[in-house]
């Protein structure tokens, strides 16, 4: 191979349009032309290999070169009554059954009769039984699958799965003694590919197009054997049907071996695989390779190809199939064991949020996200030049209260304040306990006379509502200072300057006489209706 042309990294192939030669790495080629044991095909197959290659040839021709084999014939009258088509009419000549077939399916008859006819007894080498068992599998899945995919040559698909791994012959009656190192050496297909590229420079889809080129296979068939390594990603559909094949039947195969409990079994991935890539279901692939059962021992016979002894697929599948369930079954769990996880978190997330930003006492919002939240305000209502007023609440002779009715009395005040507090917020009105018996509220958007309105209206309810009740029962009312201040009554800088305006109208409410509303800027008192504990 000239130094300049691209190679496949995995194959060995070189890269190439359709009808590139196929060329070997040159030590390799040398030792495959001079071997006189390379495998060959009768001479009523080649006829059949040169008429499939030829455009002009019509179906006498062919009826005429497979007629004079009366076992081919034989073989072309059962597949087409049973294999592709067990519920036609039954055909009954070789004509009929060539025209039925069409000459795609033909073709593999012809090859696949004429090679597995070759079967050696040579041990240790190539396992002949399993290479033509898996061989014939392969072709079976990739015809199902081409015409799942509803691809227009279903039979050419069968072809390249019986064909697409012929190299592995020429490799084992060439290279004897090394191929059988490396087939010990390997545990599967892809290994063997993998020692094959290692050693030779190339693996066997390359020789096995070398192989099918040698003999005057069509080009179509050629560039398919070649291809039928690449990851299915990059190939055809047809190709991809062919590519697949290889390592369900692999795994069929594997599968009457494996151990009945295994919960991942090969067959259980590469079904995973191939109904993702080749965007099946799963059950349907499943069905439809089930439905390869009742087919294969006919197949088999056909063919000259011994059928796996106590073949089971369905039994082998079914299982596959309970696997995958209890496997999906398994994933819905994590799943859903991941989905309350989040929600558990979600759910602290939000346990943490409300405790950060919420006073335990009285459930009220607390100082910090209280501040928080008005210095967001401020600054909207200065870039917006909207209306801000706050009312700063203290309770007044809190502290004689709690001396006299105890501290949880007290707290049960502050609990039935803040129940006050929370009837009047809304929207537009905020607010939360700024620190012992200290509160706010603010009003976005709105001015003083809106928050001198809202303070009167608490002041009214504090007047007229008990917080709590004493032992005897006894209503507990509490009067409240409060300072009032709107953005509009000074240069204030931040929400803190905001609130300590508040604060200071407060204290002036406290020293008239607690129980009263002082409006900051007024310096007087704004109010006067005290009410006292
Ligand atoms: N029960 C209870 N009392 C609290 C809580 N937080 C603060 N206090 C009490 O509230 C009282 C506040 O006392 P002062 O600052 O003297 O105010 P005051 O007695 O209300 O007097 P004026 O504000 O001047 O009317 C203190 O005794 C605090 O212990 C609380 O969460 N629960």
């Amino acid at each position: 191979m000239p130094p300049f042309v691209k190679q496949d990294s995995a194959t060995g192939r070189a890269a190439g349009p359709d009808d590139t030669p196929v060329t070997l790495p040159e030590a390799l080629a040398e030792v495959l032309n001079t071997h006189c044991g390379l495998p060959s095909l009768p001479s009523v197959v080649m006829q059949i290999v040169t008429l499939a290659d030829s455009p002009d040839t019509n179906l006498q021709e062919f009826t005429a070169v497979i007629e004079r084999d009366p076992a081919l014939t034989l073989r072309m009258l059962g597949l087409a009554n049973s294999v592709f088509h067990a519920y036609d009419t039954p055909v009954e000549t070789c004509h009929e059954a060539i025209t039925r077939l069409g000459v795609d399916a033909t073709l593999s008859v012809a090859l696949g009769f004429g090679l597995a006819q070759q079967q050696s007894t040579r041990v240790p080498g190539l396992d002949l039984n399993r290479f033509w068992q898996r061989a014939l599998i392969s072709a079976l899945t990739s015809h199902m699958l081409a015409k799942h995919l509803a691809h227009p040559s279903p039979g050419r698909a069968f072809t390249l799965g019986l064909l697409q791994d012929i190299g592995m012959l020429a490799l084992d009656a060439c290279l004897p003694r090394g191929y059988a190192a490396l087939l010990s050496s390997t545990e599967h297909h892809e290994a063997l590919s993998a020692a094959e590229l290692k050693a030779w420079g190339c693996d066997h889809a390359l020789v096995g197009a070398w192989l099918a080129q040698h003999w005057g296979l069509p080009k179509r068939l050629v560039r398919g054997i070649a291809d039928s390594h690449l990851p299915l990603a990059q190939t055809t559909t047809e190709q991809r049907c062919v590519n697949a094949s290889g390592p369900l039947a692999e795994a069929w195969l594997d599968g009457l071996a494996e151990s009945v409990s295994a919960d991942d079994t090969l067959m259980i991935r590469i079904l995973q695989r191939l109904s993702s890539t080749l965007e099946i279901d799963q059950d349907a692939l499943i069905e439809r390779l089930c439905g390869l059962q009742d087919t294969l021992p006919t197949t088999a016979e056909l063919m000259h190809i011994t059928c796996p002894v106590g073949f089971d697929a369905i039994g082998t599948l079914l299982r596959a199939k309970q696997q995958l369930h209890a496997h999906h079954l398994k994933l819905s769990q994590q799943l859903l064991d991941q989905h309350l996880e989040l929600e558990r978190l979600h759910q602290r997330q939000a346990d943490l949020t409300q405790r950060v930003r919420h006073d335990t006492l009285t459930g009220l919002y607390n100082r910090a996200h209280l501040e928080a939240l008005l210095e967001q305000h401020f600054r909207e209502a200065l870039d917006q030049r909207l209306a801000l007023s706050l009312v700063f609440i203290d309770l007044d002779f809190f502290k004689q209260l709690n001396d006299r009715y105890g501290h949880r009395l007290g707290d049960e005040v502050l609990k039935g304040f803040a129940g006050l507090l929370r009837e009047l917020m809304s929207p537009t009105v905020l607010g939360g306990r700024y620190g012992g018996e200290e509160f706010l509220l603010f009003l976005p958007g709105g001015g003083r006379e809106a928050a001198t309105r809202l303070a009167e209206t608490l002041q009214q309810r504090m007047a007229t509502h008990a917080l709590a009740r004493s032992v005897d029962h006894s209503e507990i009312r509490v009067s409240a200072s409060m300072g009032v201040v709107s953005l509009a009554d000074g240069d204030f800088v931040d929400a803190d300057d905001l609130i300590q305006a508040a604060d200071q109208a407060m204290y002036v409410a406290k020293r008239a006489g607690r129980g009263r509303i002082v409006h900051y800027g007024d310096g007087a008192v704004f109010r006067d209706q005290s009410h006292s504990a």
